[in-house]
């Protein structure tokens, strides 16, 4: 019997290998070059693409790279497993990305297809994205008021995840810890208590997001046409959100009904992401199953970008330690004068620039991926056409590491933009940037910076992002001390388009 299990396994395992391998032959030869634009150095010609669009995998940094050195304004091609992508270099692409209409270069299909978003989140959050209005409306609106949460929920969440109660050290893994404090701090806002410490929700809420991720990036290892049968099987969503609505399904349900009987105005209503999912929602959207899923889609964005970003701005200030003091001692100058507020953070200058120069080095390859929409292609100034149906993002780690932008631009230097604004109230008006500093917040995208991508569809969390990740930081600066255990900072883990702080 176990014998014969083996045997199945290893024929059902060959004919998956078999299946996938002709599925790759077949869509790359369908998609073969349909434009002029270049490939990238090194990556053109049947064989050869094939070969450079499975290293992409694990070394897309590189690959980008080569065309970058080739041309620091180019666009190229480049060779993925089913299709050829496209790839804009430089930061006056970014721009003309950024200003695109959106009949031309759509956002959502761009979206949908670097998640699987169809899959892994629920097709209505893609087709009726009303979320991304509550976040850069409500939520973002009531960052101060809900500010005392998030700090209250910030010093408990480091208590409880450290467990440090006396003076020893203590070794830490980063990222798993960065996660559990995100994941708690931002289901205060989301749900509050009690639910936002629960441990077995917090784990939840964790792996629903890993889950969002991962599985995404499996079904992209399928082509186009088999995605339809793969990504119900490979993806997580349907048993996730069983899970969450026994989590707090109760909680929408009730929601719904008072909401619905008084409408918003009554008196207790939480200040919370239900609320203010069920101001905006309309029609089928008001319904608990769909709740549940817009409340699983927010969580599963903001939990892992926010988490990478503290634990790369800790790795950087253990790597940096020259950084420690400065700061420590300007978040107890601010506190000892505003108090923990959000107003505080938005006065340590040396903390935000510090947290925006982590992300401007540690950022991902690509970013802003777009489908062109219009049967005409997308053209840039120069004449460069992207054929009807492809897919284009920007190179984001070379435009943060271009000479032309940055000083010493692949020198990690934490107080590059609180500086600026230092050096001009000082009196020096004749920098480099002049008065741009005052943009140069963690939450300003430029078409130099563009961890938040830039234009009409930059992230609208990077206000709750930006609060969280300086109130996490500077909360640690004053309490803890903090040292790596190696001198080498661990490799990033690369997957194809995304890259990670290793844990
Ligand atoms: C450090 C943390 C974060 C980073 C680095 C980040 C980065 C990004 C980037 C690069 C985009 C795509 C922009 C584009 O394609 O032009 C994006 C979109 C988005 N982000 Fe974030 N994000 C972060 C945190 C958050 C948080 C906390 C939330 C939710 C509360 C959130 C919600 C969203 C949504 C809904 C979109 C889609 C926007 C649209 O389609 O117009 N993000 N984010």
């Amino acid at each position: 019997m176990h014998t014969l299990k083996a045997t199945d396994n290893a024929t059902l395992l060959f004919y998956g290998v078999v299946s996938i391998s002709w599925a790759v032959l077949i869509s790359r030869l369908l998609h073969r070059r349909k434009s002029t634009i270049p490939a990238i150095p090194g990556t053109s010609g049947f064989i050869r693409s094939t070969v450079e669009s499975v290293r992409f995998i694990f070394h897309g940094r590189e690959i980008i790279s080569r065309g970058y050195n080739q041309d620091r304004n180019g666009v190229f091609r480049v060779a993925r497993l089913f299709c050829w992508d496209y790839l804009a270099i430089g930061k006056q692409r970014v721009l003309e990305l950024a200003n695109a209409p959106e009949h031309v270069l759509s956002v959502d299909h761009g979206i949908e297809d670097a998640f699987q978003s169809d899959y892994t989140l629920g097709r209505e959050s893609c087709i009726r994205p009303y979320h991304i209005e509550v976040i850069r409306g409500a939520m973002t609106r009531n960052l101060g008021r809900c500010f005392p949460r998030i700090r209250d929920e910030i010093i408990h969440a480091f208590d409880d995840v450290l467990e440090l109660h006396n003076e020893e050290w203590k070794l830490v893994q980063i990222m798993p810890a960065a996660l559990k404090v995100v994941a708690r701090t931002s289901s205060r806002l989301f749900l509050d208590l009690p639910l936002c410490r629960d441990p077995e929700y917090l784990q939840f809420c964790i792996d629903s997001s890993t889950d969002v991720f991962t599985r995404g990036e499996l079904i992209k290892f399928f082509p186009q046409f088999l995605r339809p049968i793969v990504g119900p099987l490979l993806s997580a969503r349907k048993r996730n959100e069983r899970r969450a609505a026994k989590f707090f399904g109760a909680m929408v349900d009730e929601r719904l009904k008072l909401d619905n009987e008084y409408g918003t105005d009554w008196l207790d209503r939480p200040n919370d992401l239900v609320s203010w999912l069920l101001a905006v929602a309309q029609g089928e959207d008001r319904t608990t199953p769909l709740v549940i899923q817009r409340i699983l889609t927010v969580n599963s964005v903001a939990v892992q970008t926010s988490a990478m970003a503290l634990t790369n701005a800790l790795y950087d200030l253990v790597t940096y330690p020259e950084h420690i003091l400065p700061m420590r001692e300007e978040v107890k100058r601010v506190v000892a004068v505003q108090g923990w507020t959000k107003a505080a953070l938005g006065n340590m200058f040396k903390l935000d620039s510090f947290v925006r120069e982590s992300q401007r080095i540690n950022a991902g390859p690509v970013v802003m991926l777009r489908k062109v929409i219009s049967k005409d292609g997308f053209t840039f100034s120069d004449g460069k056409t992207i054929p009807y149906g492809s897919f284009v993002s920007a190179a984001m780690a070379t435009v943060h590491q271009d000479p032309a932008n940055y000083d010493n631009a692949d020198l990690f230097d934490g107080f590059r933009f609180s500086r600026l604004r230092e050096e001009y109230q000082d009196g020096d008006h004749h920098n480099r940037e002049g008065t741009h500093f005052f943009n140069r917040h963690m939450v300003s995208t430029a078409p130099d910076h563009v961890v938040f991508g830039h234009g009409q569809h930059a992230c609208p969390g990077r206000f709750l992002a930006a609060t969280e990740v300086k109130a996490m930081l500077a909360h640690m600066l004053v309490n803890y001390d903090m040292m790596a255990d190696t001198d080498k900072r661990p490799q990033e883990l690369a997957l194809s388009e995304f890259a990670a702080p290793n844990p």
